[in-house]
């Protein structure tokens, strides 16, 4: 395990009274729970799911039902625009140049939660914009199989957020640092860790939303579209990430990728001779 010295929220706002320090953690529980409710319409989704309450059906906007119908171009061009605001957010919004001008505006404590927020409203827009393209890919007809498939997609959402407790949920959603905030507590280290799924691929976040995506008993051309936009942004995502996490735990990153393939269990991971930006001096 490695640690690396994160900023304290109180470094940053010493004279941070009361009421701010409430209203920062306030804002921080206001995200999450956001997040918590869009995150929980995203599998319904996904999975096509109904879940009807009182004769209402609340997942009115599924990938594959209810939403504006359109042609197939505009809607394969309205789709693809949300996948690119939802990936240009995270990609942009998680880099350290970006949060080290971007805390120049909004306070330390509570960037995470901001960042929370801005991927929670683009993941919303995404569930309530998306244009349904309902050809038929391929469907599984055998009852007992399409159960499988169901069951197998949603151990994909079971791997998604056990990792998250695995690293650190709190810290990945903003509350632990409005917490600590809110009570003059500086952060604990920032921690490289490799529990359990971690000990098996070095993104099991990413293989849970990739099998969720893919394993589908009905696969239609607007899923497709969708499984496929995101396993790309998958890609960039970890291209990304890893060199972030290089940058903060050198060697001990490096020594990692080299032990644990990336998202396919047992496939054999990375050579020592990875590209120039894999080797830390
Ligand atoms: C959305 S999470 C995705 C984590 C990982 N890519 C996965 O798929 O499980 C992104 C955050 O996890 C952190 N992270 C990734 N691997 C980690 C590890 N082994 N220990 C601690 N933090 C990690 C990254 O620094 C980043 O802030």
């Amino acid at each position: 395990m490695t640690t690396m010295e994160s900023p304290s929220p109180t470094d940053t706002a010493p004279a941070a009274t009361l009421l701010t320090r409430t209203v920062y953690l306030a804002y921080g529980v206001t995200a999450y729970v956001a997040f918590l409710v869009v995150f929980l319409w995203a599998i319904a989704f996904v999975e096509n799911a109904s879940i009807v309450i009182g004769g209402v059906d609340i997942v009115p906007r599924t990938i594959d039902r209810g939403g504006p119908s359109t042609g197939v171009v505009a809607a394969v061009v309205v789709d693809l625009g949300l996948l690119t605001l939802f990936a240009a957010q995270h990609s942009v919004m998680a880099r350290d140049g970006f949060k080290r001008r971007w805390t120049r505006i909004v306070p330390q404590p509570i960037e995470r939660s901001t960042y929370v927020l801005a991927a929670t409203a683009c993941l919303a827009a995404l569930l309530w914009w998306w244009h349904p393209i309902t050809t038929t890919v391929w469907d599984v007809s055998t009852s007992a199989l399409r159960w499988v498939l169901v069951a197998a997609s949603l151990f994909g959402w079971v791997l998604v957020l056990t990792s998250t407790f695995l690293i650190n949920h709190f810290d990945l959603f903003g509350l632990r640092q409005v917490v600590a905030n809110a009570r003059r507590r500086p952060l604990p280290p920032y921690r490289f860790i490799t529990p359990l799924w971690y000990g098996i691929v070095r993104h099991p976040i990413y293989l849970g939303f990739v099998i969720a995506f893919w394993v589908a008993p009905t696969m239609t051309a607007g899923h497709l579209l969708f499984a496929c936009a995101t396993t790309g942004y998958v890609f960039i995502g970890i291209h990304l990430e890893e060199r972030d996490l290089i940058r903060d735990f050198g060697n001990d990153y490096v020594e990692y990728r080299r032990r644990v393939p990336m998202l396919v269990p047992g496939l054999r991971a990375r050579r020592a001779s990875g590209p120039a930006h894999a080797r830390v001096a």
